[in-house]
């Protein structure tokens, strides 16, 4: 229960946490976590850092994912998740909310809510997944003067710059753009929307030393990889942004059919988590027993 016993607090900031992880052998998984159940479950699975996902969170509001979130809205998710699962953080920053300024706004509320990384991409709003067509991009120094801005907030925050400029731009213009954030301060990049092996193993190439993220999003332009052919490409990190949500949103789907038609839930019980494995799962018997021996440590105990 890290998150209402302060001396179980990790002593080290979120962002270091991550660097740390990073710096483990083999690629760091991260996989989306679009609310704090899913990162206890996540978490349970073995894994050491997550994902928080733009797409995701607009998802399971019921929109789209086109840069109209608030910085608020984004940190009720990061307090949720990294209360309850204690993991290294990263956050979709979309494009920053704004400018420098905005920005800057962006990293200290993520930082105080409780990321430990964040990605900023080089698109003009309304911006959108970065595997659909008709993207608008940035110009290379407005979004590296949102990188120098990101830099420039943070206290320990890694700070990670996208760029969605392969459509548009081709390799050539991803590889300039990614060179020019890194010249600005981004720890790593994040080439969005590759649509071959050639082109990750390209990238590669063209960014030596440079930490880089790969986003096995489903349905994209991105190859179905696994997490081993992305390590041996060169890749550090590698996100399953919206897996979690699409699979809870398809087990819902067949929920509410079967209940309409049914007029009940029986014949989905058995893909249902069940009371004590819900209750397992978010610790209640530890909260629980918390409470009471606080109870006993303040009150006169009988004899
Ligand atoms: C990474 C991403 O920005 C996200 O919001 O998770 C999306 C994912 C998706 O829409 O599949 C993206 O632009 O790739």
């Amino acid at each position: 229960m890290p998150y209402l016993i302060g001396s179980e607090h990790p002593a080290a900031p979120a962002g270091a946490r991550f660097r740390a992880a990073l710096a483990r052998p083999g690629i760091l998984r991260l996989p989306g976590a679009h609310n704090g159940m899913a990162a206890l479950q996540a978490r349970a699975a073995g894994f050491e850092a997550l994902y928080l996902s733009g797409a995701a969170m607009t998802a399971q509001m019921g929109l789209p994912d086109l840069g109209i979130l608030t910085v608020d809205e984004v940190a009720f998710f990061i307090r949720q998740i990294t209360r309850a699962c204690g993991l290294p953080l990263l956050v979709d920053g979309d494009t920053g909310y704004g400018e420098a300024l905005n920005v800057m706004h962006m990293v200290r509320v993520f930082e105080e809510a409780g990321a430990a990384a964040v990605h900023l991409e080089d698109q003009l709003l309304p911006k959108k997944c970065g595997h659909l067509n008709d993207k608008k991009l940035a110009l290379p120094a407005e979004m590296a003067a949102k990188v120098a801005a990101a830099v420039r907030a943070r206290r320990h925050l890694v700070v990670i710059a996208r760029t969605d400029a392969a459509a548009a731009e081709g390799l050539e213009g991803a590889v300039a753009r990614a060179r020019l954030y890194v010249e600005a301060g981004a720890d790593a990049i994040f080439p969005e929307a590759l649509t071959s092996v050639e082109m990750f193993r390209e990238m590669r190439a063209r960014l030596p030393g440079v930490p880089l993220l790969a986003n096995m999003t489903e349905f994209g332009r991105t190859p179905q990889l696994t997490a081993d052919e992305f390590e041996a490409l060169g890749y550090e990190m590698v996100i399953w942004p919206v897996s979690s949500l699409r699979v809870a949103n398809k087990a819902q789907e067949r929920l509410y059919a079967a209940l309409a038609r049914d007029g009940a839930t029986t014949a989905m019980l058995p893909e249902m988590q069940s009371r004590a494995e819900l209750y397992a799962t978010i610790g209640l018997a530890d909260f629980e027993a918390l409470d009471t021996s606080i109870a006993q440590s303040v009150l006169p105990q009988p004899d």
